[in-house]
């Protein structure tokens, strides 16, 4: 019998609790009281869960509730589930996978179509059916210089700090998920970037672009002083925070503002689109250095049927897949997929796979065929690996581009 509960945590006491043994469990410094005032208002009612033992909070575990686009363009409903630590003198005894099946039974209740979350270590999630659905680039940018000849749409403005979270929350809705693995980002997520004290010294800053229908992208990034002093080498480093247009134009006229910005020497991004072209815009290509490529958001099917449904493939003739998933056994089943939908099938497995396996396929950041290869997918005919390929073959390279 376990010696912790897990529920929702509702008092200001136990979120802040909670909040607190999150901050020790990822070794950040303590948080003052005013501090707190500000932090607890980055807590959406409800969801937050907490462990709790002898009425303490032993571990933690928050859920953002979002939506993300699909391949085809479909939204489905989305947990973004954030915030996880358990006290260290609770580690390995079950807090996290408990907290794991309350915020799954959860999800399932909203109507949660996918889970997914940003994974501090990569071992730890796949045993709960998460497997890296989307990746992304980090970029460096040293002593860039644009390309003549790059073409401008528009003009750049810089807001307030004061204006910022008014203004870019909403642009950011009216912009729209266009890319696939996108998600829509709730007030609870915008008060933690721009409204939570703990998160770093500088101020953020913020460019608005518009085009010639009004205004169409932004970019908020933050600027960190170098004071070295040698020579010609004195210049800052950006560090971008989110840059998103609702075209490539808005977007290339915001890597532009900021390389052309005084001062400054490098410019570093941390989860760019792995296919976003930078390059293009410079004069001196090579000055932008891809230091990696890593898992971005890892993605777990909540509900199976209803996300192969959600989603469109490509043209190839059916497949019958065969899902094993251990956590939640209600998803195990055959199902055929086709261009025309996804139904439950009687037919014979041709391949089969485990839930982590189906996260990390659902948005085609990787190829069934280099899945089965890796020992993921079980192939009971070959041919249906190739048709498989073309089926979850992804309309864009998938990217979340949203830090929770
Ligand atoms: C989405 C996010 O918020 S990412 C942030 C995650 N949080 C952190 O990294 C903070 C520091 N770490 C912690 O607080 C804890 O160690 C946690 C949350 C990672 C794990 O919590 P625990 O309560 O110890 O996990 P729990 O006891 O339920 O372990 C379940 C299984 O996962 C395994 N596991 C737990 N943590 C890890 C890990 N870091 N790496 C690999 N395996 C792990 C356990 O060995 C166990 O395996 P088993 O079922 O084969 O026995």
């Amino acid at each position: 019998m376990a010696d912790f509960a897990v529920r929702v945590l509702t008092e200001d006491t136990e979120l802040r609790a909670a909040h607190s043994l999150l901050r020790v469990a990822l070794h950040s410094p303590p948080m003052s009281d005013s501090d707190w005032e500000s932090v607890r208002k980055t807590y959406a009612p409800k969801r937050y869960f907490g462990a709790i033992a002898d009425g303490v909070a032993v571990g933690s575990a928050y859920v953002y509730d979002s939506a993300m686009a699909v391949p085809g363009g479909n939204t489905v409903l989305m947990g973004g589930l954030a915030r996880v630590g358990v006290r260290a003198d609770y580690r390995r005894r079950g807090v996290m996978t408990e907290l794991m099946r309350f915020q799954l039974a959860d999800a399932k209740a909203n109507g949660h179509v996918l889970s997914t979350l940003h994974a501090s270590e990569s071992g730890i999630y796949g045993r709960f059916g998460y497997g890296i659905g989307t990746r992304a680039r980090e970029i460096h940018l040293i002593k860039p210089r644009i390309r003549a000849g790059v073409p401008r749409s528009g003009r750049v403005r810089m807001l307030s700090s004061a204006e910022a979270i008014e203004q870019t929350a909403p642009l950011y809705e009216r912009i729209g998920l266009y890319r696939t693995g996108m998600m829509a980002r709730g007030r609870d997520w915008w008060t933690v970037q721009f409204e939570d004290p703990t998160r770093g010294d500088e101020p953020y800053l913020v460019a608005v672009h518009s085009g010639p229908d009004g205004d169409d992208g932004y970019v908020i990034y933050k600027a960190k002083g170098n004071d070295r002093y040698v020579a010609d080498d004195y210049g800052a480093t950006l560090e971008v925070f989110d840059l998103v247009g609702a075209n490539q134009a808005a977007r290339n006229d915001l890597w532009r503002f900021l390389i052309e910005i005084d001062l400054v020497r490098e410019i570093h991004a941390h989860a760019r689109p792995v296919d976003e072209p930078v390059e293009l815009l410079l004069e001196n290509p090579r000055s932008c250095i891809t230091r990696n490529i890593d898992d971005d958001v890892w993605v777990r099917l909540v509900n199976v049927p209803a996300a192969l449904s959600a989603r469109t493939y490509g043209d190839a003739d059916p497949v019958v897949v065969a899902v094993n998933d251990a956590f939640l056994p209600e998803n195990s089943g055959s199902y055929l997929v086709s261009r025309e939908g996804v139904t439950k099938a009687t037919a014979q497995a041709e391949l089969t796979l485990d839930a982590d396996t189906l996260g990390m396929l659902y948005f085609g950041a990787w190829r069934p065929s280099d899945l089965a290869a890796a020992g993921r997918i079980r192939v009971g005919d070959h041919a249906a690996l190739a048709r498989a390929d073309r089926l979850f073959e992804p309309d864009s390279i998938p990217w979340c581009g949203t830090n929770f």
